[in-house]
């Protein structure tokens, strides 16, 4: 089955959601708490409120799974307010209404076929000015079919900000500017490209096990110091063949955490398509299509491939 509709209104989705994203960014945004003590801001639900309004106009049928809601910001005028303000660069008719209602398009159920977004990937990295993703997937049958993530912040090789990652199954991944231009096809690292073969880590020291992962990449054979950056912005980088590898082990701090399927979905297939190979820190591929947490995996390795079962074994004896 061909995908082009479904790439196509992703792509626009999260593009008019990058735009919300910069605007607000601008601004030096501050961050409201939710329930887990985690950061949102007005630009993550301002994010959520364009994707699942362009989702839902497109295809009606289709569940979303999104993670926000709005329940917090119907209970806050003020803050609700300031969400539509941005909504209406884009969307100049939304109203405060509407705006919470789109937003809680975004909590429906995984099933067969289903959204799943993450408005800001990253929000710890958007707060900082640093890196963070706008990611959006499609899945179907446990497996992403499309994946479109836009990383304003991400600096491609001409210089220019905002990188742009399209990926459909069967069909590669490619890398353009926000700003449009050129459609790059994407290929991971090279066996005997010894100059990338780093590794990258998330910036959080808290989002994973610093130590263990610095250990397993020096035991693979590398030598250069991680390259840290905020949000699936990491699987770009491993997808665009800016580095081999990316770890993710569980934090000692929180064994019990576990991975949201919109943490990663939208990276895993840009990677995939890109040549590379994703599983959890045990060689298990990622179930997509199980639950909204993935309760029976620990730990993510992202590779190119070629070095997946050498990085596997030595996480294993480490
Ligand atoms: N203890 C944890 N282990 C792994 N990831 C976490 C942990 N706590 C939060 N996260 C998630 O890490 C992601 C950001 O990752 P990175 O550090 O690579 O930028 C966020 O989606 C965040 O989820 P949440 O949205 O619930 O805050
Ligand atoms: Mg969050
Ligand atoms: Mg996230
Ligand atoms: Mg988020």
């Amino acid at each position: 089955m061909s995908y082009e509709r479904e790439k196509q209104v992703a792509i626009d989705a999260a593009i008019a959601a990058a735009k919300l994203c910069q605007e607000v960014r601008r601004e030096i945004p501050v961050a409201m708490e939710k329930i887990d003590k985690s950061p949102v801001t007005v630009a993550d639900y301002g994010s959520q409120a364009l994707i699942c309004k362009a989702l839902n106009a497109a295809f009606p049928e289709d569940a979303i799974v999104g993670e926000e809601d709005a329940t917090d910001l119907r209970s806050n005028a003020e803050q609700l307010q300031k969400v539509t303000h941005h909504v209406q660069s884009l969307v100049p008719d939304a109203t405060p209404e509407q705006v919470a209602d789109w937003i809680d398009c975004g909590n429906g159920d995984v099933g067969g076929r289903f959204w799943t977004l993450d408005p800001i990937d990253g929000t710890k990295g958007f707060l900082r000015q640093d890196q963070y993703a706008v990611a959006i997937a499609l899945i179907e049958d446990n497996e992403v079919k499309v994946g479109v993530m836009a990383c304003p912040a991400l600096k491609l090789e001409s210089g220019e900000e905002g990188a742009l990652f399209v990926a459909v199954r069967g069909e590669g991944a490619t890398m353009q500017a926000i700003s449009g231009g050129t459609v790059r096809s994407l290929q991971v690292v090279a066996a005997d490209d010894v100059e990338n073969m780093r590794f990258v880590e998330s910036v959080e020291a808290s989002h994973g096990d610093q130590s263990r992962q610095n250990a397993v990449a020096k035991a693979v054979g590398f030598t250069a110091e991680s390259r840290r950056m905020d949000s699936q912005a990491k699987y770009g980088i491993v997808a665009s063949g800016q580095a081999a590898l990316y770890m993710r082990l569980p934090s000692p701090k929180t064994p019990d955490y576990r991975e949201n399927i919109w943490d990663h979905a939208a990276g895993a297939i840009v990677v995939e398509e890109a040549g590379g190979r994703v599983t959890d820190m045990h060689g298990n591929s990622l179930p997509f299509g199980m639950g909204k947490k993935m309760v029976n995996n620990q730990g993510i390795v992202v590779s190119n491939g070629t070095i997946h079962d050498t990085v596997l074994k030595a996480l294993q004896d480490s």
